[in-house]
């Protein structure tokens, strides 16, 4: 599924209302592009001048990044480790993934800064949540890293989390899949994509694109969800244009 496409959706009649401000999050395991491991640079790259175009609308944008290109707590790689330090070391790999998008946002025009929820002073700036909103007020993007800073998260939780605290219109999800299947797509080839769910359906038919923590908050405090596929050439800004394929879970519908 890393497959890149060109999105030639026709225009639609947008479903949501144009984004002041939005948090986009990442998937880690979306960057490593054809690769087992890491990241595949051309994907950060290509991300980077999505992103870009987007910013250069003048929509505010903040981003979360994962970490499941390097390494997740409940892995198989973290062997008998205990669950806590082997999410710390989750969370350390999200804060690399975040300098490599730093980078390459940089290198492209984009004025960022790190902000990272274990401070870690000599590397980036410790997450404050006013002086993000400052950030971005100014034109930078915000990229939050080391997820919630707490073991037992995952960073769907933490871009939730930074979604409502940035008070953000809402939540993109940037995935390995285009949207919201009634079963996990990579499992299930036959599984059948919805366009529009509640919150109380993705939870109620426990359908896995996002953890539940992820979905129960953004449901509390009315953050729209938009479930997107990362490799999906152009699909960033077709949905701030209001077109574009996506899963978009909100209030009942
Ligand atoms: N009902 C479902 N609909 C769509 N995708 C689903 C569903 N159930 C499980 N999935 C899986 O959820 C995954 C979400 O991918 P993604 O890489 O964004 O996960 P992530 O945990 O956020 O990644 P990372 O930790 O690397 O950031 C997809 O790979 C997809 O196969
Ligand atoms: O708030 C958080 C966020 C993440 N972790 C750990 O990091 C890895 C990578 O994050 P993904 O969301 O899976 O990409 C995650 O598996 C956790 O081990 C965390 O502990 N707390």
């Amino acid at each position: 599924m890393t497959t890149t496409t060109k999105d030639t959706s026709p225009p639609s009649q947008p479903r949501i209302a144009p984004f002041r401000r939005v948090l986009l999050k990442l998937s880690g395991e979306g960057l490593m592009g054809k690769q087992a491991y890491g990241l595949d640079l051309e994907v950060v790259q290509r991300l980077a001048v999505e992103i870009k175009e987007v910013h250069d609308t003048g929509i505010e944008l903040c981003l979360v990044i994962g970490g499941g290109n390097i390494f997740r707590g409940v892995s198989r790689a973290a062997g008998g480790m205990d669950r806590t330090s082997a999410d710390y070391m989750g969370m350390l790999a999200t804060v690399m993934n975040a300098l490599a998008v730093q980078n390459f946002l940089e290198k492209v025009g984009v004025p960022t800064r790190v902000q990272s929820a274990i401070p870690m002073a000599t590397v980036c700036e410790p997450y404050v949540r006013r002086r993000a909103m400052r950030h971005m007020e100014k034109g930078r993007v915000v990229i939050f890293a080391a997820g919630t800073g707490n073991p037992f998260f995952t960073t769907d939780t933490a871009a939730a989390l930074r979604a409502v605290e940035m008070t953000c219109d809402a939540l993109l999800k940037a995935t390995q899949v285009d949207g919201v299947y009634d079963a996990d797509p990579k499992v299930v080839p036959e599984a059948r994509r919805f366009d529009d769910l509640s919150y109380t359906e993705v939870l109620r038919r426990d359908l896995r694109v996002m953890d539940t923590s992820a979905i129960a908050l953004a449901r509390d405090n009315g953050i729209p969800i938009l479930v997107f596929s990362l490799h999906q050439e152009g699909a960033l800004a077709a949905i701030m244009r209001g077109e574009g394929a996506y899963t978009l879970i909100r209030e009942e519908i």
